[in-house]
């Protein structure tokens, strides 16, 4: 049972289970896919990374998605990447290629990997000039932006306390984030507020902090990068399960 909070600019999409979460969002991508592609002929998806979005992809690969959504039509980009190879397990390329890319037999040439090996900077740019030609004549937004929430308040490789969280900048930026003493290429929140929908997956007691410190704090993006996300002209979306939502009051 889905509880929809009133009168707040962020959508709130609350559920009592990660099940009912995953089933939610899976339903929100078949609706925007269908939107995108009778506007514009495609929908172009920036995915997350991290462990959460597993089970989302994993979900729309299954039969009850795989037949609701025209997958030739979809092109996949990434909202941030660790800088390690394709095939190293942290990278958030391998973990949507085995869990929804090649499940779905999805062709090479719908997905837009960062190459991360090349140095961060000019795989960031090189990013930043692939995303430039794909959009091409028409308007540099992606249709959706999938989203995750580190327990310290970061999205996608937008981290509390890094140079990039001011970047005005419509492009791919390397990060050199601090505590984890490596690299990482993302999106710039200029780009990210582009979209069309912006969508966040949250969900378990781990996350229960950060929640409350992004939608209900005050505005301290150092602190808490993630109050970046705010769409100009898009929806924002935030599905989230009871446990991660426990200290909002909706
Ligand atoms: O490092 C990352 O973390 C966030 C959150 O990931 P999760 O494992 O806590 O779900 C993710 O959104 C981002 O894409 C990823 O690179």
């Amino acid at each position: 049972m889905e509880k929809t909070a009133r009168n707040s600019a962020p959508q709130l999409h609350v559920f009592a289970t990660v099940e009912e979460v995953l089933y939610g969002l899976a339903d929100l991508f078949v609706a925007l896919a269908e939107r995108a592609t009778a506007a514009r002929g495609r929908f172009s998806v920036a995915l997350s990374g991290g462990g959460s979005p597993k089970k989302l992809y994993e979900l729309l690969a299954s039969p009850a998605y795989r037949e609701r959504v025209r997958w030739e039509q979809v092109y996949f980009f990434f909202g941030d990447e660790r800088n390690v190879p394709a095939t190293d397990p942290q990278s958030n390329f391998l973990m949507a290629t085995q869990a929804l890319l090649a499940p779905l037999g999805i062709a090479p040439t719908q997905v837009f990997a960062v190459h991360t090996s090349l140095p961060p900077a000019k795989a960031a740019e090189e990013y930043t000039q692939t995303i430039t030609d794909f959009f091409g004549e028409a308007e540099l937004r992606f249709d959706l932006v999938l989203l995750g929430l580190g327990d310290n308040s970061h999205t996608a490789s937008l981290f509390p306390h890094t140079a990039v969280l001011h970047d005005a900048t419509v492009g791919a930026r390397e990060v050199f984030v601090p505590e984890l003493d490596a690299h990482r290429i993302t999106l710039t929140a200029p780009l990210l507020n582009l979209a069309h929908a912006v969508a966040f997956l949250v969900y378990g007691a781990d996350k229960a902090a950060a929640v409350r410190h992004v939608l209900r704090d005050a505005r301290d993006v150092e602190e808490f990068p993630a109050q970046l996300i705010a769409p100009s002209d898009g929806e924002l979306h935030w599905f989230l399960d009871e446990a991660a939502a426990v200290h909002l009051t909706l």
